[in-house]
């Protein structure tokens, strides 16, 4: 707790509980005389400190990372696939409009607006972890000062603000919650167009712990963002917005993930049943895929899921139904080896993209970790590719795409497609089983090369998933060769698929089985 709230001489305008008038406030603002500290510079800490350096000129970025402060200040950015936040930092360093820091308290010391914008993660029971977000709090308590705002950009389960944060500050800095504002103001900004998503593709969103503090961030946001901002009535309605948009995305991919599960028994392509339904506006079912990764949508339904007296039903199996999808391609790898001969556990297996989404350097939950993880129980040879991540660290032998286009495994599964893979030769490579999560290769090229393509949910040119033609062999010298024959997809309607026993079972037993053997992608998400 400081000793003494008085703000340093030099402090300026602050914006909460200011008798300036507004268009002074506004003037100081973007004048550089309201300091600002945002405390996380990452994926989207980054670029939300880089367009508050730009609008206001005078930003300090705060994160534990001795690493990415060092990049920062010398002017470069650590976070990659954004296109103009490297030149956004490296002019904005360059002005000396933004600076970064590990120290928090002394950041906070010096400013009138706080941003956190820090992860909110889950603890090993699924519940909220706000360690972070509390580790924050701590260094902007030191700091606050009567007039400071403080606002909350990381997604936070509703109530937080009022229930935690507020009350927190006010204990640990000594100020009555009439001195300071805080005000929740989601961050709703998806990553490789975080720059054009946080200066205003959507409505700015914000909500205070009382009135003055929404007038205040609206102010705030109304000079930062090009799009409209959006008050709410309160934090914890601004808190539920951020919590609904992603549960809404979470529990539509899930059903965009079961109507893919049908593609097999109905024999069509579900991926092109679901765009020609999204014709209609008041339909739209999201991408069927192999799970949902990032620390985003998978976490945030937990944000309520383990706290409402209701029971949220559609929520959890919508969350169960998506983490189970490593497990479903799995299920549908091991029925198209066994339908050229090959079991799985014998099987080498080329796992490509390990990160969450292509072109992010994010891993949580994602969904190759889910299905590393059921190979690896299963004995399997597993290699992984991802131009982002190592994949040793993620349980798989790292392999180049050129030792990938020379090597001789049994199957590939590609999980995330990164645009690298755009460059796979393969022709090159030996015929190869190949599981296409995303529908993002090219069945006419792979299967004229002899490969055996299965495409989850079927492919958007009206294929089902299966292609059930050139079951791929393993003849007597152990090498690949394309049968000439046209075989069955194991997995094509009705038919059964064979186990490792021997033992026929039903396409459900089969999946029933894998069910009871399920793990998730990393996180029990
Ligand atoms: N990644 C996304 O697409 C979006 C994320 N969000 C929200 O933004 C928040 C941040 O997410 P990301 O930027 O993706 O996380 P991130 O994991 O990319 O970056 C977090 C950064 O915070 C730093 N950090 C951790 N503890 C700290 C502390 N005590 N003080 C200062 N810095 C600390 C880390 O070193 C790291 O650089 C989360 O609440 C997330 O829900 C919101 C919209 C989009
Ligand atoms: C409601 C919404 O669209 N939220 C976005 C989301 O971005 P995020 O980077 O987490 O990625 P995402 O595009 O939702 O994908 C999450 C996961 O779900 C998968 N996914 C996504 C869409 C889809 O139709 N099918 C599917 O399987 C992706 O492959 C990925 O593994 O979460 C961000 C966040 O809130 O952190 C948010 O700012 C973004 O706007």
């Amino acid at each position: 707790m400081r000793a003494d709230n008085t703000p340093p001489a030099d402090r300026t305008t602050a914006l909460y509980g200011t008798e300036a008038d507004e268009a002074d406030q506004r003037a100081a603002l973007t004048g550089g005389d309201v300091p600002v500290a945002v405390y996380g510079l990452g994926k989207m800490g980054l670029p939300l400190a880089a367009v508050y350096a730009e609008t206001t000129g005078n930003v300090t970025g705060v994160d534990v990372d001795p690493d990415v402060v060092e990049t920062i200040n010398a002017g470069e950015s650590h976070v990659v696939g954004e296109p103009g936040l490297a030149d956004l930092v490296a002019e904005q360093v360059e002005r000396s409009r933004f600076e970064a820091t590990t120290d928090g308290s002394a950041a906070a010391a010096q400013a009138r607006i706080h941003v956190i914008i820090v992860p909110t993660l889950l603890d090993d029971d699924n519940e909220p972890d706000l360690t972070t977000v509390e580790s924050v709090a701590s260094d902007i308590a030191a700091g606050l000062s009567p007039g400071d705002l403080v606002i909350a950009e990381s997604t936070l389960p509703p109530g937080t603000c009022r229930d935690v944060i507020q009350p927190f500050l006010a204990a640990e800095s000594g100020l009555d919650t009439d001195q300071f504002g805080l005000a929740f103001c989601p961050e709703r900004t998806s990553s490789g167009r975080a720059l054009q998503d946080i200066r205003g593709a959507y409505p700015k969103v914000v909500g205070g712990v009382d009135d003055e503090s929404t007038r205040a961030a609206t102010v705030l946001y109304d000079e930062l963002s090009e799009n409209e901002v959006h008050p709410v009535v309160d934090a914890t309605t601004a808190e539920a917005v951020k919590v609904f948009e992603g549960i809404y995305r979470d529990v539509n991919i899930g059903l965009a993930n079961e109507l893919g599960r049908l593609a097999d028994d109905l024999d069509i392509s579900a991926r092109e049943a679901i765009e020609t339904a999204n014709d209609l506006p008041m339909c739209q079912l999201h991408d069927p895929g192999p799970g949902v990764g990032g620390h985003c949508i998978p976490y945030y339904p937990h944000f309520l899921l383990s706290r409402m007296d209701e029971s949220m039903d559609l929520t959890r199996t919508a969350r169960r139904v998506n983490q189970d999808m490593p497990s479903v391609v799995v299920d549908r790898l091991e029925s198209e080896l066994a339908a050229t001969g090959t079991d799985l556990a014998d099987a080498s297996v080329a796992v490509l993209g390990i990160t969450y989404r292509p072109g992010v350097e994010e891993t949580r939950a994602s969904p190759a970790i889910g299905v590393i993880e059921q190979l690896r129980d299963r004995g399997v040879d597993i290699s992984g590719i991802d131009p982002l991540v190592d994949p040793s660290e993620y349980g798989a032998q790292p392999c180049s795409i050129d030792a990938f286009e020379s090597a001789s495994v049994d199957a590939a599964v590609v999980v995330t497609p990164h645009e690298e893979f755009d460059a796979i030769d393969w022709d090159a490579l030996d015929p190869t089983v190949v599981i296409d999560g995303r529908d993002a290769l090219d069945r006419g090229v792979l299967e004229t090369a002899g490969h055996r393509v299965y495409t989850l949910a079927g492919s958007a040119d009206g294929r089902p998933p299966g292609s059930g033609v050139d079951a791929v062999t393993t003849n007597d010298t152990g090498s690949h060769n394309a049968s000439s024959e046209k075989g069955d997809s194991p997995t094509g309607a009705g038919i059964e698929a064979t186990q490792g026993d021997g033992q026929e079972k039903s396409e459900d037993e089969h999946v029933i089985d894998t069910a009871t053997n399920r793990t998730d992608g990393g996180t029990d998400v």
